[in-house]
């Protein structure tokens, strides 16, 4: 059953005379991943560091799994990735591991058993006695989400967890968090909003420091009748020419982000005859989907 992850009512930081985050007021639920979007400078980090208590609130109220950021009650059951996890490189992974677990007060048998299955979880149990400095970057990056899974937290913040990461790794990340998602609620911010719109099942977007919007990722009802096209290298002019011809197809347009946006009469009858000019003309398609994309819905102007 989900409960309450966070609760924010007029939330505001100030840095000197920046302000981070202005009266922001949500409320999030424990369950599947949570993605956490807006331009840079947008606050997102800002959010992150007073959920964990890293820093201090100006204004506004803040409770985190009915707790207050930072308190003891919450040791254990909040973890965090920031943008920049360092490790000691000069230290073992594992040793570097059980001091964070001892940390938590774990004993050191405890704190051994609970290295090794968070190092189980992201694949890497190989690289226990490895110094970080020896290691890839994404294998670094993977051995820092390890330690936030340390303790079997239920909150996990990840702040851009696969940024510079290569494309297998990535997956390997993206893996990790759907398979960790039935324990844990993970809050993931990026700026690959496809990839958000794959892992997340609701959303927060913040802009210069105001919540624009909070709610689930779901096909909303202004987006009925809409479908994105992703092609392989088809003609442009003469996709949308014969898209637009199409019974029960209203409009056809190419999004700022390269994909096709069609708004049908139906959404499920304007897919099969799109796929039907697809297939009569031979040209083949990369995705096809119901409804905007993330990306559409919060910078197209259609
Ligand atoms: N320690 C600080 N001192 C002064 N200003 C800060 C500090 N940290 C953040 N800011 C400012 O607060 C605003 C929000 O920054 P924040 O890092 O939270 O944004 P972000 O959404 O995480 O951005 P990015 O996507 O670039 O990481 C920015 O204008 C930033 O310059």
């Amino acid at each position: 059953m989900s409960e309450t992850l966070i609760e924010c009512q007029g939330l505001s930081k100030r840095y000197g005379s920046q302000l981070a985050l202005d009266n922001v007021s949500l409320s999030l639920s424990t369950g599947e991943p949570i993605a956490l979007i807006g331009p840079n400078g947008a606050g997102k980090t800002t959010l992150i560091s007073l959920i964990c208590g890293f820093i201090g609130k100006s204004s506004g109220q803040i409770s985190v799994l009915g707790g207050k950021p930072g308190a003891q009650s919450l040791s254990g059951q909040l973890a965090a990735l920031p943008q920049d996890a360092l490790l000691d490189p000069r230290l073992s992974v594992g040793r570097q591991l059980r001091f964070f677990a001892r940390l938590q007060g774990m004993n050191r048998r405890e704190a051994r058993a609970d290295v090794q299955r968070v190092l189980e979880t992201v694949d890497l149990l190989e690289s226990i006695n490895t110094k970080p400095s020896d290691l890839s970057h994404g294998m670094r990056k993977r051995i820092a989400i390890a330690q936030a899974l340390l303790g079997a937290p239920r909150l996990v913040l990840l702040d851009e967890p696969t940024a510079g990461i290569d494309p297998p790794n990535a997956k390997l990340i993206r893996d990790l968090i759907r398979q960790q998602s039935r324990d844990t609620t993970f809050i993931v911010s990026s700026h690959n909003l496809d990839e958000l719109e794959r892992l997340c099942n609701s959303v927060v977007y913040l802009e210069k420091g105001r919540l624009i919007s909070s709610g689930p990722l779901v096909v909303e009802d202004n987006d009925q009748g809409f479908i994105t096209l992703r092609l392989a290298t088809v003609p442009e002019d003469e996709f949308l020419e014969a898209a637009a011809k199409l019974p029960g197809i209203r409009q056809a347009s190419r999004s700022a982000q390269g994909d096709y946006l069609i708004q049908a009469d139906d959404d499920m009858h304007g897919s099969l005859v799109l796929m039907q000019l697809l297939s009569d003309k031979g040209w083949r398609y990369r995705q096809i989907s119901r409804g905007k994309s993330l990306e559409e819905r919060l910078y197209g102007n259609s």
